[in-house]
Parts: structure tokens; C-alpha cells; sequence
């Protein structure tokens, strides 16, 4: 698995922090799957009153990598803004940054990305940007500073998984040393299995695990998923054909060598 700025992970599962049924699932949901990172909003959590205070609290308890995020942001000064306080609050230079650019689907702004992506790497943050799959726009966020490209898998708590496989394989050719973390849209463990198949170094995902009837199960099944994933991937995986060929060998040839 590729570095992150620098930081080996010990597995690609992101997982985020809302929506659980309580803080004691969403706790036992991290312990139980092993996650390396956890990603937190701070928008959506108040960071100044005493709940806001003990749940920032509870996230560095885990012992995990924290990934601040600017989710809810839909334009750069919002986003650059709740960037700075993330790094107060998590004393972290790592950004998760979304700028959110149309509504029924959560997609990003990408020109205001770029944008975000420049001004917050000039300022020396850490950027993971949530991108779409285009190729000209993971060039121009590359340029921009980031080390990290996170494209979508399908919009944000949508579930529906790979979207767009083509785009997807294409970017993780066109890349080969970057670092690339499948973000948002994952509805079952199989799907994160997938992303790790296409060599993806991590997959970030939130309300598969959150949304389920039993939240720390799925985040186990998940960590197995992404594990079994990237274990394929490293003992390079057949490729597929279009004819058929037998299995079975042929009398007096069991074995190639
Ligand atoms: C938690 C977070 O950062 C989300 O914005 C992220 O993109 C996850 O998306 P899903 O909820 O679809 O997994």
C-alpha cells in the first residue's frame, strides 16, 4: 500500500463518524474492525460546547489517524475556514477537503476544489481532495499540491458502489504512484472489495457502516473485505479472457513446472 504524506497505514478501511445509533457503537464499530482512520466533520459536530468538546474527545481516544473533513462546505472560503479550525482543533495538517457543488448528487465543485486544494497545500496542509474520477481535474489537483486524489465511488450515501469501473481503472493507470482512496457511494463489503481489487490504497466510506442494522458487524465485514481486496491484488489477479480454456489438466500434467 502506498504512503499517505508520508503516513503508512496499517490497513486501507477509512471509516467515518456519524450517524450511529450512539457513541458506544460507533466506538466498538473502530475497535472491532481495526480501521486506521477515522474521518470527522467538523461542521456537522460543534466544536466548542461540552458534547462537541467530549466527542472530539472520544475520536482521539481511539488511537486511530484522524482525517478532519470540510463536509457540508459549498464554497472555498467555508471550506479553507473549517479547514483551519480542523487543524486547531486535531492538531493534524491533514484535510479531507470537499467543496460541494450540486445538490441531488453531493458533487463536487471541482473548479472550486482546485482552488481550496492550492490555497490550503500552499498553507501547508495535507490534502485529500473528494473528486470525481476525471482525469484533467486529478491533474490539475496534483498540481495544486495534493498527494492524494480521492475520486467517488457513487454519491455520497447513495450505496450504489462502483459507478463508473472504466474511469475508475483508468485513473489508477494513469497514476500509477499516486495514492488513491475510493470515497463515498459504497454500499457493500464486496464493493470495497472491488476497489481494492482495481489497486486502490484505500477505501473511505461512512453510511454502509452507520445505516446498518448491526454497525459493528458491517465494519468487521468491511475490514475483511478491504483486507481480502488488497490481498488479491498483490498476488496478481488472472486476467480475464473472452475463450474458453480447461482447467483440468491434460494426463501425465498436473503442474506447469
Ligand atoms: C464521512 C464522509 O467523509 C463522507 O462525506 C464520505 O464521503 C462517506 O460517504 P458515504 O457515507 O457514502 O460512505
Amino acid at each position: 500500500m502506498r504512503d499517505f504524506y508520508g503516513t503508512a497505514l496499517a490497513n486501507g478501511f477509512m471509516l467515518g463518524t456519524a450517524q450511529y445509533p450512539s457513541p458506544a457503537i460507533l466506538a466498538e464499530a473502530f475497535k472491532q474492525s481495526g480501521a486506521s482512520v477515522a474521518t470527522v466533520s467538523l461542521r456537522r459536530e460543534s466544536g466548542t460546547d461540552q458534547a462537541g468538546q467530549a466527542f472530539w474527545q472520544m475520536i482521539q481516544d481511539l488511537g486511530v489517524h484522524v482525517l478532519p473533513n470540510t463536509a457540508g462546505c459549498h464554497t472555498v472560503k467555508e471550506a479553507v475556514t473549517t479547514a483551519h479550525m480542523a487543524r486547531e482543533v486535531f492538531d493534524t495538517k491533514w484535510i479531507k477537503l470537499e467543496v460541494i457543488g450540486e445538490e441531488d448528487t453531493l458533487q463536487p465543485d471541482v473548479f472550486g476544489l482546485v482552488e481550496a486544494a492550492r490555497i490550503l497545500s500552499e498553507d501547508g496542509f495535507q490534502v485529500f481532495p473528494y473528486t470525481t474520477e476525471d482525469l484533467v481535474v486529478a491533474d490539475k489537483l496534483l498540481q495544486a499540491g495534493c498527494e492524494v486524489l480521492m475520486p467517488w465511488g457513487a454519491p455520497i450515501g447513495s450505496g450504489l458502489g462502483l459507478n463508473n469501473l472504466f474511469g475508475l481503472r483508468a485513473m489508477r493507470a494513469h497514476f500509477p504512484d499516486v495514492p488513491l482512496v475510493i470515497d463515498a457511494g459504497i454500499g457493500l463489503p464486496s464493493q470495497a472489495a472491488a476497489a481494492m481489487e482495481l489497486g486502490y490504497d484505500a477505501v473511505l466510506l461512512n453510511t454502509a457502516v452507520a445505516k446498518a442494522g448491526d454497525p459493528v458487524q458491517m465494519a468487521v465485514a468491511f475490514a475483511t473485505a478491504i483486507a481480502a481486496g488488497q490481498m488479491a491484488q498483490t498476488a496478481d489477479p488472472m486476467e480475464p479472457r473472452d475463450m474458453a480454456a480447461p482447467s483440468t489438466p491434460v494426463i501425465g500434467k498436473a503442474f506447469l513446472e
